[in-house]
């Protein structure tokens, strides 16, 4: 199953340079592995925002849900999810 997953990420402006670099760095390691996985086959930042559209392929809702809950950056992200299906034109 594929998601469309748009992330806009707003850390608070008084978070500690260093807390905000480690929080990263741990959501870079994540955001790999499931890369590596073919969980996240997808990601593309947003021009000129910290934001990023990404494509997940994954067994289901719950496993989605579950991969976006454990983000680092989760508490300080909105969060839309769009469910794509199989386009009647698509070739492939
Ligand atoms: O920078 C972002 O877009 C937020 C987040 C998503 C993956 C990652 O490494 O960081």
């Amino acid at each position: 199953m594929k998601y469309l997953v748009h992330m806009d990420i707003d850390l608070p402006t008084d978070m500690p340079a260093e807390e905000a670099a480690e929080i990263k760095a741990t959501e870079k390691a994540y955001s790999q592995q499931l890369q590596r996985a073919g969980k996240w086959p997808e990601i593309w930042r947003v021009v000129g925002e910290y934001a990023n559209y990404s494509v997940f392929d994954v067994d289901s809702h719950d496993e989605l849900h579950d991969i976006l809950q454990n983000l680092p950056l989760f508490p300080y992200m909105d969060i839309t999810v769009v469910p794509l299906a199989k386009h009647p034109s698509d070739v492939k």
